[in-house]
C-alpha cells in the first residue's frame, strides 16, 4: 500500500513535469516562464528524492497504549484524504520510535522494525515495552530478533550507509538537538559518532529548512578518502545543500592534501601562528633604510626617512587590512614624492639662475603657496605611472595575495626569525619557496586573507546592484506564488525561498556551490567531524564560517592522531565559546566485536589511562592474531583473510614509509571500493572494513608523538577481524595477541 503510494506521487511527479515541458515552444510572458521554470525545478527535485526512498521506505512502526499505530519512513506519504499514512522519520511524530526504552516507553506498546527487499517484508523485530497491556491477538503477532544487530552484520561497501532504522536513544538525542549553540558528541571508536552527525545534518536541514537552505551547512571531515566514504548518507536521505570539505580545502582556489611533519604540523597549528603572520605583515610594510630616494628622469626624489615612518604610522592607524591601507599609504607618499619633485625642480631652476645671473629669476619657489590640490593630485597620477615610483611603493608596502605572503614567509628564515614570537620554534616551517600547499598552511592563509584584506570596492558595488536585484527578484517571485497557488500547495511557505532558487544572480549555482566558492561565507551550521585532529590555527579558521557559533563537534580525544589536535575540548572550544558547549556521550561500540576492543583496551590504557573504552554490542567470528611474516608473506594472507570474509572487503593499515611498498603488492587497492585496500593510519580515520591487516605496529608506534593513539584507530577499524603482522616482535601493548597467536 505504501509503495503504491510511492508510485502515485512519482507519476504525479512525472505528469507534471511532463505537461510542464509538454506546453514547450511559445513561452509567452516572463512570468509564464518563471512559472513553467519554478514547477519543473520542483517537481525534478520531488523525483530525485522518491527515487531515493525506494530501499526501505518503510522500517518501523510504533504501537501506542490507545491503539494508535504509526508508520516510519525515509520520508512522509498522505493518503487522498490528505491523512498521513507514513511519518518521516525527522519529524516530531516519529521520535517516541527512537527514544522509547523498557524503563521510559513514553507511552508505547510495542516497537517494531520491519525488514524489507525489493518491496517485500522479510522480517520483523518486535520490542515490547508493556506486555500486559497488549491485546491477545497482538501479542500472537510479536517476533525476535535485534534489528540493530541484523544491520550491523552487514558486509561493509567501502561507502557509509544510513542508519534510519535503527538509530538509538543516546544517538537520537544528538540528532535531534536543538540548532542553537554548540554540541561536543564524544565517543570512543564505532559508537555512531559520524552517523549521527550525519544524520543531524539531515534532521537539521528538514526542521531548519528555511534558515539552513539559505546559509548552507557545512561538514568538515578528516581527509578527501573520508568524505567519500561518507559523501552518499546526506544524498540517500534526501540532502543536497550541504558542504563537505577538509580543513585543506576550506581555502577557496587551494587544495591541500599533504600533510607536514610532525614537527611542522605542531608549529603551524599553535595559536601563535596568527602573531606570526600578523607580524609578517607589517614587516612588508617597510622604511627605507635612510631617506627614500627614486631617481626620475635624471632628476633625485627625496622623501626624508622620518616622513616616510609617519606615513607608515598613518597608514597603520587606520586599522584596516594591508591592501586597504596601501591605498591611503600610496595618496599620501605620491604627494610626498610629487613635492619631492618640485623641489628638484627647484633646485634645478637655482641652478639655472647661478649660471644666467637674472635677478628676476631670484624669487624661490614657495612649495606651499604654488602648489594646490590640483597641481598634487594631477602630479601623483603621472608620477603613479612611473617604474621606478611602483618600485618604490612596491618595497614598502606592496600589494599582497595569502599566497604570496606565506609562500615568501616560509620560504624565507630570516623573516621567520624575525617575526617568530620567542619560543616558537620556527626553524621547523622553513621549506624552499614552490612547496606545494599542506593542510597546515590552510589556516594560515586564511589567517593573511584576514590581515590582508581583498580590494572590494568592485565586489562592495556589485554586492549592491546584487542586492537591488535580489529584491526585484523576490517581488516577483511573491506575486509568482500568489498567482500560481504553490503557496496553497505548501511547496513553498515563503517568496525568498522561492527567489533564492530562481536568482539570476549566481545562475545555477546552489546555496552549497555558493557557499563553497566565498571565503567569507558565513554557514548556518557546522559539523566537525573527526574534530580532535584540527589544530588551533584550524579551529580559528572553523569558527570564522560560523558567526552565529552554531556547531556539532564530534570526535574522541583519545583517537587524537595530529600531533597539533586537541588534548581536550575545553581547551580548543573555550576560546571561543568561553564554556557555553554542551557534551553529549556515546558509549556504545556498533563496529568492533568485543575480542577486538580487548585487544584495543591495551592500547588505549597505554596512551591514556582517564579514557573510557565504549562497550561492544556484539561477539565476533574470530579471536584477533597476530603473525609473524614480512611483506613477502602478505599476499598469501590476505588470501587466507578474503576467503573468510567472503563478499566483504579488507584493508591494510600501514606505517607512512610502508604504504608505497605494500600497496605495489595490490593493484587497484587506491579505490575505496575495492575488495583490498592499502592505507595509512591518517587515511584509515572514520573509516572501516570486515577485515583489517595492521602492518607492522612498532613502526606505527614509533612514526610520530601520537603512534600510540594511531595504533588505537588502526585496531579499531575492524568489523568482524583483526591480524597484526611483525617481523621482529610484537610492542608491549599488543602482549595479548602474542599468547594466543602461533608465532
Ligand atoms: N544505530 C545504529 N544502527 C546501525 N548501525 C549503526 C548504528 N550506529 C552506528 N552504526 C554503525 O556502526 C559503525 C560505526 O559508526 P561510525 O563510523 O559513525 O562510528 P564513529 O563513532 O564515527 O567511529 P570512529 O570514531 O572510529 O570514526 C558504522 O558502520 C555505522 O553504520
Amino acid at each position: 500500500m505504501l509503495y503504491g503510494r510511492l508510485d502515485a506521487a512519482r507519476e504525479r511527479a512525472r505528469e507534471v513535469l511532463r505537461e510542464v515541458y509538454g506546453r514547450g515552444g511559445a513561452l509567452g510572458t516572463r512570468q509564464a516562464m518563471v512559472e513553467r521554470e519554478v514547477r519543473a525545478s520542483e517537481q525534478a527535485r520531488r523525483l530525485t528524492q522518491l527515487d531515493g526512498v525506494e530501499r526501505g521506505l518503510c522500517f518501523g512502526r510504533i504501537d501506542e497504549a490507545g491503539g494508535r499505530r504509526t508508520y516510519i519512513g525515509r520520508i512522509g506519504l498522505r493518503d487522498d484524504e490528505h491523512e498521513s499514512v507514513l511519518i518521516d522519520w525527522r519529524a516530531p511524530a516519529a521520535r517516541p520510535f527512537y527514544v522509547a526504552t523498557a524503563s521510559d516507553p513514553g507511552g508505547l506498546l510495542r516497537r517494531r522494525h520491519l525488514h524489507t527487499k525489493d518491496r517485500l517484508v522479510v522480517g520483523l523485530d518486535d520490542e515490547v515495552f508493556d506486555l500486559e497491556r497488549m491485546s491477545e491477538g497482538d501479542r500472537r503477532t510479536l517476533v525476535g530478533e535485534a534489528a540493530l544487530l541484523a544491520a550491523l552484520r552487514r558486509g561493509r561497501t567501502g561507502r557509509m550507509g544510513d542508519v534510519v532504522a535503527t538509530i538509538q536513544t543516546e544517538q537520537d538525542r544528538v540528532i535531534r538537538a536543538g540548532l542553537q549553540g554548540a554540541l561536543v558528541v564524544q565517543g570512543g571508536p564505532g559508537t555512531g559518532k559520524t552517523v549521527a552527525a550525519l544524520h543531524r545534518a539531515a534532521y537539521l536541514l528538514y526542521t531548519h529548512r528555511d534558515t539552513l537552505e539559505r546559509r548552507g551547512v557545512l561538514v568538515v571531515g578528516p581527509n578527501p578518502m573520508f568524505l567519500r566514504y561518507i559523501g552518499q548518507v546526506l544524498p540517500a536521505l534526501g540532502e543536497t545543500q550541504v558542504v563537505m570539505s577538509t580543513v585543506g580545502e576550506l581555502f577557496p582556489g587551494v587544495r591541500a592534501v599533504a600533510a607536514d611533519g610532525p614537527a611542522a604540523a605542531v608549529v603551524k597549528g599553535d595559536v601563535r601562528m596568527a602573531e606570526v603572520v600578523a607580524e609578517a605583515v607589517r614587516e612588508r610594510q617597510r622604511l627605507p633604510a635612510g631617506d627614500l630616494e627614486v631617481w626620475l628622469d635624471g632628476r633625485l626624489l627625496r622623501v626624508p626617512h622620518a616622513v616616510c615612518a609617519a606615513l607608515r604610522e598613518r597608514a597603520r592607524a587606520v586599522r584596516l587590512p594591508h591592501n586597504m591601507a596601501r591605498k591611503l599609504f600610496v595618496t599620501e607618499l605620491l604627494k610626498e614624492l610629487a613635492l619631492a619633485e618640485a623641489r628638484a625642480v627647484e633646485e634645478a631652476l637655482k641652478l639655472a639662475e647661478m649660471e644666467f645671473e637674472d635677478p628676476e629669476l631670484a624669487e624661490p619657489l614657495d612649495l606651499e603657496r604654488d602648489l594646490d590640490e590640483v597641481d598634487l593630485a594631477l602630479a601623483s597620477a603621472r608620477l603613479w605611472q612611473e617604474d621606478p615610483v611602483r618600485q618604490a611603493v612596491e618595497e614598502l608596502w606592496p600589494e599582497l595575495t595569502p599566497q604570496r605572503l606565506i609562500g615568501e614567509l616560509l620560504a624565507s628564515p630570516e623573516t621567520l626569525w624575525q617575526v617568530a614570537p620567542p619560543g616558537l620554534d620556527w626553524q621547523a616551517l622553513v621549506r624552499p619557496q614552490d612547496s606545494p600547499w599542506t593542510v597546515g598552511d590552510v589556516p594560515l592563509l586564511d589567517e593573511a586573507a584576514e590581515l590582508l584584506g581583498e580590494d572590494d570596492s568592485a565586489s562592495r558595488s556589485a554586492s549592491r546592484e546584487a542586492e537591488s536585484a535580489w529584491e526585484e527578484q523576490q517581488r516577483y517571485a511573491q506575486e509568482v506564488l500568489e498567482t500560481t497557488g504553490l503557496l496553497e500547495e505548501g511547496i513553498f511557505d515563503r517568496a525568498d525561498v522561492l527567489a533564492d532558487r530562481h536568482a539570476d544572480a549566481g545562475a545555477d549555482l546552489s546555496t552549497a556551490d555558493r557557499a563553497a566558492a566565498d571565503r567569507q561565507w558565513a554557514y548556518g551550521h557546522v559539523i566537525v567531524d573527526e574534530a580532535q585532529e584540527l589544530s588551533a590555527m584550524a579551529w580559528r579558521t572553523v569558527m570564522r564560517r560560523v558567526p552565529a557559533r552554531s556547531l556539532t563537534v564530534v570526535g574522541d580525544i583519545a583517537q587524537t592522531g595530529s600531533a597539533a589536535g586537541a588534548r581536550s575540548w575545553g581547551e580548543v572550544l573555550d576560546p571561543y565559546l568561553r564554556g557555553r558547549w554542551r557534551e553529549e556521550r556515546l558509549l556504545v561500540n556498533y563496529r568492533t566485536p568485543a575480542e577486538i576492543m580487548r585487544v584495543a583496551a591495551d592500547v588505549l590504557r597505554a596512551v591514556d589511562p582517564s579514557q573510557s573504552l565504549p562497550e561492544s554490542v556484539r561477539d565476533g567470528e574470530a579471536e584477533p592474531r597476530a603473525v609473524r611474516t614480512g611483506l613477502a608473506g602478505l599476499p598469501a594472507l590476505v588470501a587466507e583473510e578474503l576467503r573468510e570474509i567472503g563478499e566483504g572487503r579488507l584493508a591494510l593499515l600501514t606505517p607512512d614509509a610502508r604504504q608505497a611498498e605494500t600497496a605495489a603488492l595490490f593493484p587497484g587497492c587506491d579505490d575505496l571500493e575495492a575488495p583490498v585496500v592499502v592505507l595509512t593510519v591518517t587515511q584509515c580515520k572514520g573509516l572501516e572494513f570486515d577485515a583489517v591487516i595492521v602492518v607492522d605496529p612498532q613502526a606505527i608506534l614509533a612514526q610520530s608523538p601520537m603512534g600510540g593513539q594511531d595504533l588505537y584507530v588502526a585496531v579499531t577499524r575492524a568489523t568482524r577481524r583483526l591480524t597484526v603482522t611483525h617481523e621482529n616482535g610484537l610492542p608491549e601493548v599488543l602482549a595479548q595477541l602474542a599468547k594466543k597467536s602461533t608465532l
